[in-house]
C-alpha cells in the first residue's frame, strides 16, 4: 500500500482552491507504489494525481523532476505534467508533506506484455531519449556502478547469504567485473532509469503514458534501454526470456534511435550493471523490510536469474543478431 499520509476532503478543497481546477468531487487513495502516497482527485473538470513526497524523494530533486517532465510533454512525449496554481507554483504543502497536483493519464499498466505492446513502449523509450538529447539539467545517479559494492557491503555477507547461498560471492565478483568494464565512451543523458511494466500506462496495444520518474538522472542512456529490457523481457520471476518482447522492445527503440555499433558492444555489460542494480536494492529492502510489513518486497532473485541469463553472451548475441 502506498498511503503513508492520510489526507481529508477538507484538507485537499483548501488545496484545490489555490487553482483553477474546479470543486473536488471524489478522492480516494491509490494502493499501488511503494515510495510516495499517492491520490486519485476527481473535479468538477477534470481527473488528477495527488502525490505527496515521503521520505525517500529528497525535496531538492523536485525542480529536476517538473522540468524534465515539462520538458518531454513540450516535446510531445505522454508524460503527465505537473499543474501550476493560479501563482505558477507547482510545489505545495499538504499534512507538512511537499505535494504536487500532477496530470492523470488514462491507461492500465500490463503483467504480461505482448510483442506489440513492448514495441510501442520501447519507442517511447526512444522517442523519450531523442527528446532529452537537448535537456541541460543534471541529476547525479545515486544508484549507478559506483554504489554497486557499498549496497552490496550494506546488505552484508550474512544478509545475503540468508537469500541464497553463495550469492554474496557472486555479487562482489560482479561488481568487480562492473566496474572494470562500465563504458565510459557513450553519451550520457537525462534517463528515467526504473521504466518496468508498472511505470507505463497502456491502452490497447500503445502506450499513453510514461510514469514515475523518480529515479530519473544523468546516465548512459543506452542504460535505460537495458532497465526497460530487463524489467519487460521475462517471466516475473526471471525464469523464461520472451524473445518476441525482446524483439519488440528493441525495434520499438531503434525505430527512434539506431542501436549503433558501441551500444550494441555495451550492452551486455549495461544489462547486467541492470541486474545487479534491481538484485542489490531488491536484497536491501528484502533483508531490511520485516516480512510483516504492509509492502510487499519483491524477489531479488528474480533479478539473479535474469543476471545468469544475461552472462551469457550467446543470449545478447541472439537477442541482437538482426541488428548486426
Ligand atoms: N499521472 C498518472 N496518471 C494516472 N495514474 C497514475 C499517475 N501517476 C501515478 N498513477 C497511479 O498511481 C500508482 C502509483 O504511482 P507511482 O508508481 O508514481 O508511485 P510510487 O509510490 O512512486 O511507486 P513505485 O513504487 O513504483 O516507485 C501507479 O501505479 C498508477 O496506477
Ligand atoms: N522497479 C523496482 C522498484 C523501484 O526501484 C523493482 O521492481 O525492484
Amino acid at each position: 500500500m502506498a498511503v503513508y499520509t492520510q489526507l481529508g476532503p477538507q484538507q485537499v478543497d483548501t488545496l484545490l482552491a489555490h487553482y483553477d481546477v474546479g470543486k473536488l468531487v471524489a478522492l480516494k487513495g491509490i494502493a499501488e507504489g511503494v515510495e510516495n502516497s499517492n491520490f486519485f482527485v476527481q473535479t468538477t473538470q477534470s481527473r488528477f494525481i495527488l502525490t505527496l513526497y515521503e521520505n525517500r524523494v529528497n525535496p531538492d530533486d523536485l525542480p529536476f523532476f517538473y522540468a524534465l517532465l515539462k520538458h518531454l510533454h513540450d516535446a510531445g512525449c505522454k508524460v503527465p505534467q505537473f499543474i501550476t496554481d493560479r501563482d505558477g507554483q507547482w510545489l505545495q504543502t499538504i499534512a507538512g508533506r511537499p505535494a504536487c497536483l500532477i496530470e492523470f493519464l488514462d491507461g492500465v499498466s500490463v503483467t504480461e506484455p505482448t510483442e506489440a505492446q513492448a514495441h510501442s513502449t520501447g519507442a517511447a523509450l526512444g522517442h523519450m531519449h531523442q527528446a532529452l538529447a537537448d535537456f541541460t539539467l543534471s541529476r547525479p545517479n545515486s544508484l549507478g556502478v559506483s554504489a554497486w559494492r557499498p549496497l552490496a557491503s550494506r546488505c552484508t555477507v550474512e544478509g545475503l547469504e540468508s537469500i541464497a547461498t553463495g550469492l554474496s560471492a557472486r555479487v562482489f565478483a560482479e561488481c568487480d567485473y562492473l566496474e572494470a568494464y562500465w563504458p565510459t565512451d557513450l553519451p550520457v543523458a537525462a534517463i528515467h532509469a526504473d521504466l518496468f511494466p508498472d511505470n507505463v500506462l497502456m491502452l490497447g496495444d500503445n502506450v499513453s503514458g510514461l510514469i514515475d520518474f523518480y529515479f530519473a538522472c544523468s546516465e548512459v542512456r543506452a542504460y535505460d534501454l537495458a532497465v526497460t529490457h530487463s524489467a519487460w523481457c521475462f517471466s516475473n520471476d526471471g525464469t523464461a526470456f520472451d524473445a518476441e518482447v525482446s524483439a519488440g522492445l528493441l525495434s520499438g527503440y531503434a525505430d527512434y534511435l539506431p542501436l549503433d555499433t558501441a551500444t550494441r558492444e555495451a550492452l551486455p555489460i549495461l544489462l547486467r550493471g541492470a541486474c545487479l542494480r534491481f538484485l542489490l536494492t531488491r536484497c536491501y529492502d528484502w533483508i531490511n523490510t520485516p516480512a510483516n510489513a504492509l509492502v510487499t518486497r519483491k524477489d531479488p532473485l528474480a533479478f539473479l536469474r535474469r543476471l545468469d541469463f544475461y552472462s551469457d553472451g550467446r543470449h545478447v548475441e541472439n537477442m541482437l543478431g538482426h541488428y548486426t
